[in-house]
């Protein structure tokens, strides 16, 4: 049995983050990666030098293309730019009936390069977050969607609340961006309980990209037919791996190492 992932992204020159880094997590894996680019950066792990969005029209053909032949057993979305292309996308998810969908909900890069024009964060809310299965945003984006000012694990599972009542059925909280404390704690959100995925943070700038690996681990597991939850503590275990065996490259914020979690394990 081939498994089938499909990332609908933004390109990232640099290879650490974006369309890149979905398609190496679905092949470190086990699953066949497909793609649907939505905007191509120019990037590198110094910043992003130039965002060259394709027409929703483009972002749709490729889609079809997909659809058409391939299928996919899941579907994630990452930098998705402009109000057209979310609209474009929702209706692509409804009419091909893909429920595994992972929405990580991409804003701005850790540079600060803006990769979600300001006006489209209502259609993000409206059409494509009633669909997703799992959300996966960051303190800031959760903040952005919800217009909850998150300070404490409290004001967090309050977003969670929220970000589920607007239609997600699991929502993730990641916690990459709360710089207290010996742990990073993701907390995920079913519509009745909380759950809590906890590791040691490991002290480094080389962190590009670690957004999109997580939620294309989910998305490769949930290719695979496991539940949310069980995809969450792989995607965990496999983005803390990456970020553990750092490459050291570039000059910058330096990717994750992908390979790490077949290489090293946990
Ligand atoms: N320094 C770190 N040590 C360990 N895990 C981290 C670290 N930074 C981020 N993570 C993990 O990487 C994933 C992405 O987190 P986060 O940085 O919050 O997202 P984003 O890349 O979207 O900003 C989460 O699972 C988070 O717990
Ligand atoms: C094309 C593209 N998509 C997404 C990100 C966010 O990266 P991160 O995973 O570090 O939040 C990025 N920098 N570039």
């Amino acid at each position: 049995m081939v498994y089938k992932a499909l990332t609908i992204a933004g390109s990232d020159s640099g290879g650490g983050a974006g369309i890149q880094a979905d398609l190496k997590t679905f092949q470190e894996l086990g699953v066949f990666g497909m793609s649907a680019i939505t905007a191509v950066t120019a990037q590198n792990t110094l910043g992003v030098q130039g965002v060259f969005p394709l027409s929703a029209e483009a972002v749709a053909a490729q889609i079809e293309s997909v659809a058409a032949d391939l299928g996919a057993d899941a579907v994630k979305t990452g930098m998705l730019f402009s109000a057209d292309i979310i609209r474009t996308v929702a209706e692509q998810v409804k009419k091909h009936g893909w429920e595994r969908l992972v929405v990580d909900p991409v804003m701005i890069a850790k540079g600060g390069a803006p990769l979600l024009q300001e006006e489209a964060v209502a259609a993000l809310k409206e059409e494509l977050l009633p669909l997703a299965l799992v959300i996966t945003p960051n303190i800031p984006e959760a903040e952005a969607l919800t217009g909850i000012v998150i300070r404490t694990m409290d004001d967090r599972r309050e977003a969670a609340r929220r970000l589920h009542r607007m239609g997600a059925r699991y929502v993730v909280v990641k916690g990459g961006h709360d710089d207290d404390g010996e742990e990073t704690v993701d907390l995920l959100y079913n519509g009745s309980e909380f759950s809590y995925f906890k590791s040691k943070r490991i002290d480094t700038r080389h962190t590009h990209g670690t957004g999109c690996t997580f939620a294309a681990a989910i998305a490769a597991e949930l290719a695979k037919g496991r539940h949310p939850v069980d995809a969450v503590a792989t995607a965990k275990a496999f983005v803390q791996s990456a970020i553990a065996h750092p490459l050291g490259i570039g000059q910058g914020h330096g990717p994750t190492n992908h390979w790490a979690y077949r290489q090293y394990g946990e």
